[in-house]
């Protein structure tokens, strides 16, 4: 095992066509809602209870972080966790240098967290990580005061933080529509005299928002622009202590749900997934191209919105996705990829500059993925156009380059191809779907792999 807990040898598997899909699952807790519990929790004062934790690799790296900044986080049962926090500005230098795997978010977001403390701390991760940037969270902390004391060329990890005596209030506007660059600063601005205020040309999602004003912050969101937003934050609050439940993830979700789709005669019920709009960007355009996917049991839980999702095998049409839906389905790409080339005609992603600097490179790595399947693509500047044949030969070994969703979308996707699909690395999946094998085997998937069960 490797410091980030997954196999150091890659764990290749085969998916194979298979038979109609049926049944009912609930995946893991979000990542994006579990990564900020565990933040939010070590910023209170008092015990803040989680249920419904995701505890994959990359939300154990942010436990395990916000341990050694001083925080009391224990595991209380599965998926139930406390944490006891310090308060806004009370975290402690950590021993050791806070190490992250595989993840942007647990990394950028604890960037804005510790900025706030006048404190040292080294972040670094494993070899994807330190490939991704990191100047986007570092040029606005150094605009409010915070020192790079070291980082690797260009801004990478490992880097060294030291947050200031006092911390500015900023006003900041992104350059890219982007909820870790956002959080970041939010984060840093806790710590902060005054109002942080962050601008977003493409409104991305807005869990920390939501979570701020859950555990008592002033928060303030107004529409800016024609699809963007302005946050202003109220520095300096004494945030109290607030359950949170954590729904399950529609970036999970939609594996299963793009394999009912395309696996002849499914039909499979996702429970309890959260349908935020900021996070829906896959679901419409599945339901542009023809899916038949239902929403049941709508709800409120934990102040979001979750429905259980049912999808029923379709016969799916290209359609034009439109970059400003981008940031609503980011990380949903790869798995829409996979649908595109079950689909009749062209399928235009457009817009997807930021797929570049995912885990992988997820741009090149879907194209060559599609071309192992043997499915046609081309790459225009910014956007894939997938044209899609109603199926693909299969075949081939897709390299997966550390990342996690590149191996499940390709998995997915073998359970429909005419000859099996092999993927060169699953391990990577445990970082944000530990349960991936065995609830779509569950489902009714083939998969072959020496991979322990999940
Ligand atoms: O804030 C978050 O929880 C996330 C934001 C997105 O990244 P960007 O902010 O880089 O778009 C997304 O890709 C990631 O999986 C989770
Ligand atoms: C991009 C992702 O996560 P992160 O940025 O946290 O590594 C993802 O989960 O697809």
């Amino acid at each position: 095992m490797s410091s980030t807990g997954h196999a150091a040898l890659p764990v290749p598997a085969l998916a194979r066509r298979s038979p109609a899909l049926k049944g009912r699952v609930r995946v893991p807790g979000d990542k994006s809602v579990s990564h900020r519990s565990l933040i939010f929790g070590a910023l209170t004062i008092g015990e803040t209870r989680i249920s419904g934790l995701l505890e994959g690799e990359d939300v154990l790296n942010t436990a395990k972080a916000c341990a050694a900044l001083g925080a009391d986080v224990e595991r209380v049962g599965e998926g139930e966790w406390r944490v006891h926090g310090l308060g806004v500005g009370g975290l402690r230098a950590p021993e050791g240098v806070l190490d992250f795997g595989n993840a942007g978010t647990g990394s950028r977001l604890m960037m804005g967290m510790v900025a706030g403390n006048p404190i040292t701390a080294t972040f670094d991760g494993d070899a994807s990580l330190r490939r991704r940037p990191m100047r986007r969270i570092l040029d606005p902390l150094e605009q409010m005061g915070v020192e790079v004391v070291e980082a690797a060329e260009g801004g990478r990890l490992p880097l060294t933080l030291k947050g200031p005596q006092e911390l500015v209030p900023i006003t900041y506007e992104s350059p890219v529509a982007s909820a870790q660059i956002k959080s970041a600063v939010l984060l840093a601005g806790l710590g902060a005299p005054g109002e942080t205020t962050v601008i977003e040309k493409e409104a991305s999602r807005d869990h920390t928002e939501r979570m701020l004003t859950h555990f008592g912050a002033e928060v303030t969101v107004e529409p800016y622009g024609e699809h963007g937003r302005k946050v202003t934050l109220k520095g300096r609050p004494e945030l109290k202590p607030a359950p949170i439940r954590v729904p399950a993830d529609p970036s999970s979700a939609a594996f299963p749900l793009v394999a009912a789709l395309i696996v002849p005669g499914s039909e499979v019920v996702i429970e309890g997934v959260m349908t935020n709009p900021l996070r829906t960007g896959l679901l419409i355009t599945l339901k542009e191209m023809g899916a038949d996917i239902s929403f049941e049991n709508e709800r409120v839980e934990g102040g979001e919105s979750v429905a259980d999702i049912r999808v029923r095998a379709s016969a799916l049409t290209g359609v034009s996705v439109p970059a400003e839906r981008a940031p609503s389905m980011i990380d949903e790409y790869p798995v829409l990829a996979v649908a595109a080339a079950f689909a009749s005609g062209e399928t235009r992603m457009n817009g997807l500059s930021e797929l570049r600097v995912k885990e992988s490179d997820r741009l090149a790595a879907v194209a060559d993925g599609l071309a192992q399947a043997g499915a046609a693509y081309r790459i225009e500047g910014d956007d894939l156009i997938v044209t899609g044949a109603g199926g693909a030969a299969g075949g081939g070994t897709v390299a997966t380059h550390m990342d996690h969703r590149i191996a499940m979308s390709f998995l997915v996707m073998g359970l429909a191809t005419d000859k099996p699909l092999k993927v060169d690395d699953i391990s990577f999946i445990a970082t944000s779907f530990p349960t991936f094998l065995p609830q779509m085997r569950g489902l009714g998937a083939l998969i072959d792999s020496e991979a322990v069960a999940g």
